[in-house]
Formats: C-alpha cells, structure tokens, sequence
C-alpha cells in the first residue's frame, strides 16, 4: 500500500508489505514516481487514467508493476483520492495476483484444447441431459453430418432427430442405460436419415454419467459414420464368396452352402445333391476366338445355369470352366440325374458369343448326400470322380458316384501324373516298324511308335496311355515331340526312306498342328515328301470341315497322308473321295483272316485293286506269316508292315536293320 501525489504520480508513503513484497528500499521507492515501477509500454496509459480519474478506483483492470529483482508481476489496483498536506493525492492498495492470472490462463488455455479437439475429433460427440434429454453439447462432426446447424441443435431433445418408432426406441435404451447406470455402456449401429447426408449408418456409443450420489446427470454419446466402411467390408466379404467373372458364388460359398445342407440333412432327412460339371470344348473357344470370347462364353453359361435351377439350387463356379450346383433338394437320384439331364440339354444350344455361333457341352458327376460322403469336400470329391468318368467315357453326359470309381480312377490319375512326369525326364522313346516294299524288299518307309518306359511297369503300351493323353491335352506336346524327333531320326537314313508318324484327332483341334510339323521338318532338315502323317478315320468325323482344311494346308506342304486302320470305320470308302490320300493302311483284323474268312480276302483284293486304280500305296498291316505276305502280293498289294519282317525296333537296331537290308537289295 502506498500513497502517491495525484499531479507527479511521487511515492509519498509506502507501507512494510509494500517494501517486502516489492524489494524496493522506503528510500529507493520515496525517489521513485508509480511510472517507475511500470514496464515503460504500460506507461502512457497510466497517465491517461490519472489524468481522467476522480473517482475511486476498484480492480476494473490488472496492471503489470516491475518488482526491484526485474520479475513482472500482476496486480489488481483499490485506489482512493484524498488531499495529504493539503495536495491531492491517492491512496492505493495493490493485490498481486500473479498466480490466479497464471492459474486462469492455465485453465483458459486447458479450455481451448479440449474444446479444439472435441472440435476436430473425428467423430460425432454429443453430450445431453439425463433428465429432459436435451443437447447440451454438440460437435463440429455432428453438424456436418446431420447437416443440422449447432444453434438448432443445441436445447432440442435428442431422439427428436429421429423418427417416431425409433425415438421411442432410443428413449427406452437412454432410460435402460440409465438404470444401469455405470455398469455398461450401450454400443450399436444404427440406421439414421440426415437432413443434409441421406441415409447413413452410425456406430454409437453412449455412456451415462452420473454425479456423486448416483444421480443421472449426462449421457455422452459417440457416433462414427461406418456406412461407408460396411459398405467396402460387405464388398470384400461378397468378393471373397464370390467369382469375379460370373459374380456366381465360389468355391469357399459353396463348401459353406454345402456344409449347411449336410447339417440339415443330419437333422431333418433332407436328401440333396451335388453336381459337378465341366464344359466340354471350352478350351478351343479360347484357344480360337481368344480370351475375351472365352469370358463372355463362362458369363453366358453362368446365365444358363441360373436359369436351370430352382431358387433354393446353388450354382458356384471354381474357376477355369468347371461350375457345381448344389440342388437343395433332391428327393431321390432320379431327380438329381433329371436336373443332371436337363443342364447338359441346355449347354448344348448353342451360344452367340461375340458375334459368333459357338457350341460347347458339359459333362456332369452327381453325388448325393449324405450316401456318397458325409463331408463337403468327401462330396465334391466323389462328384469329381463320378465326373472324371463321364468325361473318360463320352462327352455331354452325366454319371453317378459308384464307389469303385475311386480305386479305378485314382490309378488313371496316377498315369495321367507319371505321363506328365515322363515327357519331361525322358522316359518316353521312339520304337520304328519298318514298312517293306513287297515287290522290291526294300524298306520305303518306319513307322514311329511311342513307347513310355516306366521306372516300375516296365514298357507301357500306347493303347493304354495315348487315351490318357488325349483326354488330358497332353498329347500336344507328346505328338509335337515325337515329329521333331521322328523327323530327326528320318534325316539320317538313306534318302529315299521315309518316316510314318501317328496323329491324334485331339492334335487337329490344336493350332499349333501345322506350324509344328513346318518347323520338325525344318529342324531336321528333312523333305517334306518323306514324312508320312497317318490319321485314323475319326479325324474326318469329328469337324469334318476344319480337319480337311487342316489335311489340306499339310499336304500343300509336300507332306504324304495316310489313311491307317483302314476297313474299320463306318465310311471309309467314302472318305477316299473326301480327301486325296497318300496311301491307305488295310487294318490288320482283315490280314489276320487272310486264308481262314473269305469276305476278308475279297476285301483285301477290292482294297488293293481300288489303290492301284487310284493311283494309292497300299499297305497290310499285322502281316505275319509267309502265307499272308504271299496272298498280299498275289492281290497287288504294295507294301506290308508285321512281326513277319520285324517288330517295332529301337533306333539302333532299326539302323541295322535297314543297312542289312539295303545291302541285301543291292545284292540280289
Ligand atoms: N499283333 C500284331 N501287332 C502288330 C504287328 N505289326 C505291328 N503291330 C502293332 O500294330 C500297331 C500299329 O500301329 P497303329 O495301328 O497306328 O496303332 C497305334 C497308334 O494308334 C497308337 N500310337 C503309337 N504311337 C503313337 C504316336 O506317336 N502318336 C499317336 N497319336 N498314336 C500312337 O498306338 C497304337 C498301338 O501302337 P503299338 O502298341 O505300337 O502297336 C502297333 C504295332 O506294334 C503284327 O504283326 N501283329
């Protein structure tokens, strides 16, 4: 406290306190004027205030006074005018509040932080009463996304932003929090209508908060806007249950279905069906018409499949061209193998893919539940198999799971796989059966014939693999092996020797047929008139028009034709004016009759007769004995092939063999 004369602002007085607290001397303060002990900014404005004031002066403002150590403190002024000695002076009473200031601040800066980050959470945050459930707090996020100004919100009850039925029920859930007050915090989503967002999915949070009797005072609530978020996880669980391409449920989805119908017919006897289909001639489409065709053919399919099925049916597609159904209820086989029926009916329309009539088919294996396995996987196994066989035995058809399929087929996979293994590591070898002029004894030509040398079933016979290979695709790359190696082979006999390769009609449906056979002559070196390509006459029944284009582009390149197996088809007469073969092999069930069946003799004349006639090399296959050979060149015959000159023989030994016999013909 001290006492200052009104005009100069001089100390005329200061108390003790006044000389404690400020560490000013009496002395040093009685030489000082109250500008002194101001920071020189705040100054001016002390002499604008005493010039003005008359009145009493009571804490309207803090002031800043300058202690003697130099620290700045805070103080809040009572002043009173009086006359001393006859002069005007004030008394004044300084409070120092350094400290609350500091506390204040303190608290006001505490303030602004948490109202910024209530602000700027990310998420809604609103808080209301627990008696009349009026908002008393909302924050920046709810604005946005109720599109509702905080002005409007605010002293509004809360599930008036609902509609009726559910601010009924969000009343009843605030009140049931209550009750359970403290104890568990409610959480759960909820649909809302915004008035500025449409639609959106909340997940909520509320807490009840209550004073220190117990007594409910707020409800805090937490809301976040998920609908987004829902939407992108229903996506990815609908991608992760379903197949791209066709949008038809996947492999996972159908196990799932599956599993639940097992479980269904555990508990109520409800009999079903699982149906595992395969397109048959899906792999040329897009061999032919590329990949796009391909997917728009899978589309097309997976719409014909829907539409075959009941709604309760399950149609799933695993990938490649394989699909299954899983038929909800089938009462017995019959009716399983009637869908069954019906499906390979409706894959066999044709489609229009791409501006293109396409034709395709399905083969089907049904196994029925719970008889044929009693897992889901047990179940698409057993369809599989049951699948596996239908495609083995003819296409577009459908077989049953029989348990014995599994043994059976099992052992076909084990070749399908040791066949596969066998291209690679070599164990596949070219025998050659020479061919004998009859008239000449010479050899005009050897036949290639494959044979597998298997690490523990010793030689296994084409008849037995070359099926597999077929049906498997393999036969690709075994035919596009044995031309480059036959033709290999051929280029080092002697020049007018030629080679007889065997083709599969599977290797006409490839495009690579001609260019692979372009390209064994040309790494050999080889001319194309030496290589004779035998064809069986399947390779005419099947499309027919495409495989005579086929023929034709490989006889153009100089390359000799052969019809083998000839006399056992149903035309083969008529097959003679569909193609200009090169030479005709009669099949060798007619020479092994020669002398016993005279309808085969007859046939044996007419053949040779109608070759020599054609300008056709003719050969007898199977001849093996003297008396065979000596009938066939009675008839005319040109050539023969048969264990009687020799059996298939391995390189060496075919070497030596058609040394010796060239020596002997150069003899005689
Ligand atoms: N009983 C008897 N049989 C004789 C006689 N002379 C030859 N054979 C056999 O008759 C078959 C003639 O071949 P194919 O009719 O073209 O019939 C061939 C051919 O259709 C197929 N094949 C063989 N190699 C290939 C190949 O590289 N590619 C294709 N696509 N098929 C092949 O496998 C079939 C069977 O071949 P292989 O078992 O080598 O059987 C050969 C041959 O060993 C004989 O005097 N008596």
């Amino acid at each position: 406290m001290w006492v200052l004369d009104a005009g100069s602002l001089r100390f005329l007085d200061v108390n003790t306190a006044a000389v404690e607290h400020y560490g000013y001397s009496r002395d040093r303060f009685l030489a000082m004027t109250a500008h002194d002990i101001r920071p020189e900014a705040d100054r001016a404005e002390l002499q604008i205030v005493f010039a003005n004031r008359t009145k009493p002066y009571d804490g309207e403002r803090i002031w800043r006074h300058c202690k003697a150590d130099g620290s700045v403190i805070q103080i809040l002024p009572y002043v009173r005018p009086l006359m001393l000695r006859g002069r005007p002076a004030v008394l004044a009473a300084s409070i120092d509040v350094t400290e609350r200031q500091l506390a204040e601040a303190e608290l006001r800066r505490t303030r602004s932080f948490l109202d910024t980050v209530i602000e700027n959470i990310p998420a809604m945050l609103y808080v209301q009463d627990a008696v009349d459930h009026r908002l008393l707090l909302v924050n920046r996020a709810c604005e946005a996304l109720l599109g509702v100004p905080r002005d409007e919100l605010i002293g509004g009850p809360s599930h008036a932003l609902f509609q009726h039925t559910t601010a009924r029920a969000v009343l009843d859930q605030d009140a049931a929090l209550f009750r359970a007050s403290g104890r568990d915090a409610i959480v759960e989503e909820r649909q809302f209508e915004t008035r500025g967002n449409g639609t959106r999915l909340l997940h909520v949070k509320k807490l009840a908060v209550s004073d220190e009797e117990g007594r409910p005072q707020y409800l805090l609530g937490i809301a976040e806007d998920v609908t987004e978020r829902r939407a992108v996880e229903a996506r990815i669980a609908h991608m992760a249950h379903h197949d791209p391409l066709t949008d038809l449920p996947n492999r996972a989805c159908f196990r799932e279905r599956l599993s639940d119908a097992l479980e269904r017919q555990h508990r109520h006897a409800e009999p079903a069906a699982v149906l595992c289909l395969d397109l048959d001639g899906f792999k040329a489409v897009n061999d032919t018409l590329g990949h796009a065709a391909g997917d728009a053919l899978l589309r097309a399919v997976a719409d014909r499949l829907r539409h075959c099925v009941r709604e309760e049916d399950l149609v799933a597609r695993f990938g490649g061209d394989e699909f299954a159904i899983l038929q909800a209820s089938a009462p017995s086989p019959e009716a399983a193998g009637q869908l069954a029926a019906r499906l390979v009916e409706c894959l066999a329309q044709p489609f229009s893919i791409i501006g293109q009539k396409v034709v395709i088919g399905a083969s089907l294996g049904i196994a029925m539940l719970p008889g044929d396995g009693t897992t889901p996987d047990l179940l698409l196994n057993n369809a599989d198999l049951a699948l596996y066989q239908a495609k083995a035995e003819r296409r577009g058809t459908f077989r049953f799971f029989e348990p014995e399929m599994n043994a059976r087929i099992q052992a076909r996979r084990t070749l399908e796989r040791e066949l596969r293994e066998a291209l690679n590591t070599g164990a596949l070898e070219l025998f050659y059966q020479p061919l004998l002029n009859l008239r000449e004894n010479r050899i005009n030509a050897c036949e290639a014939l494959l044979r597998w040398r298997h690490p523990e079933r010793g030689f296994v016979s084409p008849a037995e693999f070359i099926p597999i290979a077929e049906e498997t695709g393999l036969i690709a790359p075994i035919g596009e092996w044995v031309l480059r190696e036959a033709c290999r082979e051929a280029a080092t006999w002697p020049g007018e020797i030629k080679v007889a390769v065997n083709l599969s009609p599977v290797q006409f449906r490839q495009q690579s047929l001609v260019p692979a056979v372009v390209s064994a002559l040309a790494n050999a070196g080889l001319d194309p008139s030496r290589l004779e390509l035998e064809i069986t006459e399947s390779v005419l029944l099947a499309d027919s028009d495409a495989n005579l284009a086929v023929l034709h582009r490989l006889r153009n390149l100089g390359v000799r034709i052969a019809m083998d197996d000839f006399g056992t088809g149903y035309s083969s007469l008529s097959y003679l004016r569909t193609f200009p073969f090169d030479k005709i092999k009669i099949d060798q069930s007619f020479v092994r009759e020669l002398g016993v069946n005279r309808h085969c003799a007859a046939i044996v004349r007419a053949v040779a007769g109608l070759g020599a006639d054609l300008g056709i090399t003719t050969v007898a296959e199977g001849v093996e004995t003297a008396a065979q050979r000596d009938h066939l060149q009675h008839e005319g015959c040109d050539e023969m092939q048969g264990y009687l000159f020799s059996r298939p023989l391995p390189v060496a030994d075919l070497r030596q063999l058609i040394a010796a016999t060239e020596q002997a013909a150069r003899a005689a």
